[in-house]
Formats: structure tokens, sequence, C-alpha cells
């Protein structure tokens, strides 16, 4: 992980202004998605502001942080289905079809929160990710993301 550049620094600047991880939203959460062995890996620290009941970090959040993880991971492997690096064209653009979201547990504020990926399927268009958040090392939240390349009519 160390030295990567993440795969969201790929997107041209154009399709980046994602609200979950587009680096030129100044209001957005600025996701990075990384390699880390077979499986992906993201962190983020929740605001004071993004709680639910007190002590508690807010669902939808979760949900965002698990969406733009999920798009971000289905491009890490279809690039490394292709054996390509992701500078390299054509280049891979997903969106999210299908996202579900199970709560476990409630997720702690104030601590850092570790996303972590599982590549399930590389198929034509489509990727299919398990996500894990985790808080103090325990898993607080699973979800599953369908992303699928989007087509160009999509961009028009
Ligand atoms: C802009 C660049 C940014 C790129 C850079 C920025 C990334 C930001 C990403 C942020 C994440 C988001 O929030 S994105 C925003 C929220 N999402 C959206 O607005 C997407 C809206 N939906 C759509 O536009 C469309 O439904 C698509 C593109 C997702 C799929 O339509 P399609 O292209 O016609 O797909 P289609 O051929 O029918 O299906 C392809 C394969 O996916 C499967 N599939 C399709 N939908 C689903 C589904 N809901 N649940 C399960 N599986 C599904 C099909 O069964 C098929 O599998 P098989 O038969 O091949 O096995």
């Amino acid at each position: 992980m160390k030295n990567q550049k993440p795969i969201q620094d790929y997107y041209p600047d154009e399709l980046s202004y994602c609200y979950g991880c587009g680096r030129n939203n100044e209001y957005g959460h600025h996701i990075k998605s990384y390699w880390d062995g077979d499986e992906t890996v993201s962190h983020f620290t929740p605001k004071e502001y993004h709680i639910a009941i007190p002590g508690y970090v807010y669902g939808g959040l979760l949900a965002s942080l698990i969406d733009c993880h999920g798009t971000g991971s289905a491009a890490l492997a279809a690039y490394k289905a292709e054996n390509r690096q992701p500078d390299t064209l054509p280049a891979f653009r997903f969106v999210t079809a299908s996202l579900q979201v199970d709560f476990l547990k409630p997720t702690p504020l104030g601590v850092e929160l570790e996303l972590r990926g599982k590549i399930v399927e590389v198929k034509g268009r489509k990727v299919i990710t398990e996500i894990t958040v985790s808080a103090n090392g325990e898993i607080t939240v699973k979800g599953k993301v369908v992303a699928v390349q989007v087509p160009e009519t999509f961009l028009k």
C-alpha cells in the first residue's frame, strides 16, 4: 500500500467531483482505495457531525464509504484482471448498480475506520465486491456492491 497511488487519483479531473471519492469536491469524503495483497483497503475518520445517536456514526455515511470503496475496488480489480496498470487505456470507470448494507453493530465515532474489500466476481462490465467496515479492529458493517462500467451515454 505504501507508495501506491489510490485508484481515485487516476480518475480524470472532470469525473472527480463524486461526493464520496472525488478529489475535486471540496465538501466530499475523498475516499482513497488501494490494494493490500488480494484485498483492497481504505481508511476514513468520521467527523463529529457524522453522528447518528450520540457516540456513533451515521449509517448513511457508512453506506457512502462502502459505495465508493466498492466502485474504486471494482476499477482496481478490472485493471488487475487484464494485468494492466490504471494509467493505461482504455480506462475503467464504474458506477454503482446495487448497494446492500448490513449494520452489524453500532460504529463508534472518534476512531479511524478501516474498509476492506474482497473481489467476488469480475465478469464482462460487472464487478462484485464485498466490503467490511471495522472500528477498533472489529467489523461493524458489511456491504455488497455491484459495480458496472459506465455506458458511454452516461457521460453525455
Ligand atoms: C461517470 C464515471 C465516473 C467514474 C469515476 C467516479 C466514480 C464514482 C462512483 C460513485 C458511486 C456512485 O454513487 S455512482 C451513482 C449511483 N449509481 C447510478 O446512478 C447508476 C444508475 N444506473 C445505471 O446507469 C445503470 O443501471 C447501470 C449503468 C448501472 C447498468 O445499466 P446497463 O449498463 O444497461 O447494465 P446491464 O447491461 O443491464 O447490466 C450489466 C451487468 O450488471 C448487472 N446489473 C445491472 N444492474 C444491476 C443491479 N441493480 N443489481 C445487480 N446486478 C445488476 C446485470 O445483470 C449484468 O450482469 P451480467 O448479466 O453481465 O452478469
